[in-house]
């Protein structure tokens, strides 16, 4: 089989602060192939983002302390890397589209210059050539009048328009892969809904691996390859699309599909909330961090924290509700078998 384009292997990530150690990441494996779309999903806190921008290696320097583990890209460790070939590969083979496209425009230079000057970062083109490619750009995210759009600055368009702006730009070098950390958020349902139909048209023209970061299965449904559940700083569950939403393995991911409006069943279908919050992540206790919360747990639970267990076709799930000497019986309905 192909060597995966990206493999993250048994990443740990933490934030120190006065008094203490915030274990954002612990432990967390994963890889993507070319082309292929994975979203990482959780409650708010649970490391999604930390891990987002541990690829693009955009902590802050003074207080993020990545304690173990390495970042294959096309054969290199993003980790160890220089900071120029960092730079070479941010906007060239990896780009990144945030919730708030302002905080990755300059509100005081014209669009059409800022994506300009991103093209010319790496090719070398002649200004007209950038002025052409620019509009294309606008014109393929469906910016209309894309022409004079390019004079326009960030602040006189709207946020959804924003959005495919910060996705043309993204796009506009053709990177391999795009990581959009929850791209659609702060835009309403319609828009939402366009934001993500044109990242899957592009993705289709363009051949760029996506992942796509979201707290929000129902944005996930129509658009994902594979699913990535996190919770306190690890991967709970990883498989693929279906088998996530319709054969879930662990409490948690089976929590958020039962707290997720479901599209085509009638409105008096009652949503279950999680009950409790995510643990603290700088106070960790013993066993497994879901334990608090899972209407599931068992004895074990409060003292050991599950093993990773794959079952067939890249389904792995880590709940000792899925270990061998568990009896079957004790699995909850709606929770499959690895
Ligand atoms: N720069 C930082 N300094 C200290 N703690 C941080 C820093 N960045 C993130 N954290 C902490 O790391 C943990 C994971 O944060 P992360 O942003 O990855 O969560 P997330 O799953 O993306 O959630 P959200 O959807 O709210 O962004 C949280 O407890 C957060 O407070």
């Amino acid at each position: 089989m192909a060597e995966p384009m990206l493999s993250v292997e048994n990443l740990h990530v933490s934030f120190q602060t006065k008094d203490k150690e915030v274990r954002a990441v612990r432990g967390v494996n994963f890889s993507l192939n070319k082309g292929e779309t994975l979203a990482i999903v959780g409650e708010s806190g649970s490391g999604k983002s930390v891990t987002a921008k541990s690829i693009m290696r955009l902590l802050p320097k003074h207080n993020t302390k990545v304690k173990e583990g390495r970042i294959i890209y096309e054969g290199r460790d993003l980790l160890t890397a220089s900071i120029r070939d960092i730079q070479k590969i941010r906007g060239s083979d990896i780009s990144m589209v945030f919730q708030d496209p302002m905080t990755s425009l300059n509100p005081t230079m014209k669009i059409g210059k800022q994506i300009i000057e991103g093209l010319k970062t790496y090719q070398s083109i002649s200004k007209q050539e950038g002025k052409t490619k620019a509009a294309e750009m606008l014109k393929l995210v469906g910016i209309p009048n894309a022409e004079e759009r390019l004079d326009a600055y960030p602040h006189q368009f709207s946020g959804g328009m924003r959005q495919r702006v910060g996705i043309a730009m993204a796009l506009a070098c053709n990177p391999n892969l795009l990581i959009a950390d929850e791209p659609t958020t702060a835009l309403d349902v319609t828009i939402q809904a366009q934001i993500l139909e044109l990242m899957t048209d592009m993705q289709k023209k363009t051949g760029t691996a996506i992942i796509l970061i979201t707290h929000d299965l129902g944005v996930v449904a129509n658009m994902a390859d594979r699913i990535a559940v996190m919770y306190a700083g690890e991967i709970i569950e990883i498989g693929r699309a279906e088998e996530i939403f319709y054969k879930p393995q662990h409490p948690y991911t089976l929590g958020l599909l039962q707290s997720m409006p479901k599209p085509h069943t009638s409105r008096t279908v009652p949503l279950i909330p999680i009950p409790g919050t995510p643990p603290d992540l700088a106070k960790l206790e013993r066993g497994c961090p879901f334990a608090p919360r899972c209407p599931h747990t068992m004895k074990v639970c409060h003292y050991f924290n599950p093993e990773m267990q794959h079952a067939s076709g890249g389904h792995s799930v880590s709940c000792w509700l899925q270990d061998k000497r568990t009896p079957k019986e004790n699995l909850p309905a709606g929770v499959g078998v690895v």
